[in-house]
């Protein structure tokens, strides 16, 4: 065969081709091992431009992880505590560089399942995007759902980072949680009562998954630098989404005892509500920035603005409703130990 400039040209984009339809194979089956319930529902997704351009710049992340920063501080929760207004705010600092998204779901599986340093650099900026004395991080407040083996992975990753803890009644941020969840459009469980998602999570934590999280967390905690967590353990995480990660007490214990009280910074969510502005400064200062940076006003933020996802405002019933005596009960209950111990380390603090 005659070898010219058109043939190697041909073998080129083909060997392209191929490469990008095995990641992009390789990327979705990631996100479905974790959401089975997605499997086969959308099979002209690859007619959808928005997924190519987000595995497009997965693919250029992958490609020059080698080149990138990992986090020097992190959001780990709670989820429903202002979570995506503290990544907007933070954002606006010149000295914060955000990463490519605000979730990185990196704990569940969505970048592979070998949880290792390489991997997770593929989200964040080159080394010359944010340079000495600029500061990045990851916002994804799910890893508050197993935060023993989150906060073992992250120490191992990043010993020397920072960690912001958001927190509000357990009872209310769930409430929050079950209207948010119920009301995404495309959700498997989009329209479901409570009682059906709160079922789900129970069944859910019933799981061996969370077990074998611990074990992974304690050989984390002896050494490993990376481990391979399973499908079923993403499946664990990114679906109970409204009860653990709410569970503060446990969040609280497994940072501080891994990064160190110092290292820590408690929001309340009722300050961030009451005063954006001087909460932001404070996690400046806290984070060492400049905390007297000018800054425009703070509006409140909804997630599906940060999470780039749409939301049905009267599925479900009103989105403001308020939680029905009977859910508050019972989600009180759930709770009582937390609140208690939480209450306890907050009054040692
Ligand atoms: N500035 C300010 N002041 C007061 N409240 C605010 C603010 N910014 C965001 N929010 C409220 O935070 C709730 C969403 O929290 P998260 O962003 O953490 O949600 S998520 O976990 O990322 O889905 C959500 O509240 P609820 O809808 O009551 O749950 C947002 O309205």
């Amino acid at each position: 065969m005659e070898i010219s400039l058109p043939s190697i040209c041909a073998a080129l984009v083909s060997a392209g081709g191929l490469a990008y339809a095995c990641f992009y194979s390789w990327l979705w089956d990631c996100h479905l091992r974790a959401y089975p319930a997605y499997r086969g529902r959308y099979p002209r997704l690859w007619l959808d431009l928005a997924t190519h351009i987000l595995t497009l710049k997965r693919l250029w992340g992958f490609s020059t992880s080698f080149l990138r920063k990992l986090p020097d501080f992190y959001i780990v929760g709670c989820p429903k505590c202002g979570t995506s207004a503290i990544y907007q705010y933070l954002a606006l600092h010149p000295r914060i560089v955000e990463p490519a998204f605000k979730e990185s779901r990196f704990l569940w599986g969505f970048v592979g399942l070998n949880l290792s340093a390489l991997r997770y650099r593929s989200i964040f900026p080159l080394w010359w995007e944010c340079p000495l004395g600029h500061l990045t991080f990851d916002a994804d407040c799910t890893v508050a759902t197993a935060p023993r083996l989150a906060a073992a992975l992250l120490r191992q990753l990043t010993p020397k980072a920072k960690i912001v803890i958001s927190h509000r009644d357990p009872v209310e941020a769930a409430w929050s949680m079950y209207k948010f969840r119920s009301r995404i459009k495309g959700r498997f469980d989009f329209g479901w009562t409570f009682d059906q998602m709160f079922k789900m999570e129970m069944d859910l934590d019933a799981s061996p998954s969370w077990a074998h999280m611990d074990t992974l967390a304690a050989s984390l905690d002896a050494g490993a630098t990376s481990v391979t967590i399973t499908p079923q353990i993403g499946h664990c995480g990114v679906n109970s989404t409204l009860l653990r990660p709410q569970r503060i007490a446990d969040v609280l214990e497994a940072f501080e005892s891994r990064f160190g009280r110092d290292n820590v910074l408690l929001i309340n969510f009722a300050d961030l509500a009451a005063d954006a502005q001087g909460t932001v400064r404070r996690i400046y200062s806290f984070l060492d920035l400049d905390s007297t940076v000018e800054l425009p006003p703070l509006n409140k933020v909804e997630p599906e603005e940060v999470l780039d996802m749409a939301v049905e405002p009267s599925a479900n019933g009103n989105a403001n409703s308020s939680c029905p005596q009977d859910i508050l009960e019972r989600l009180d209950m759930y709770y009582a130990e937390q609140k208690h111990r939480f209450a306890a380390m907050l009054s040692n603090r």
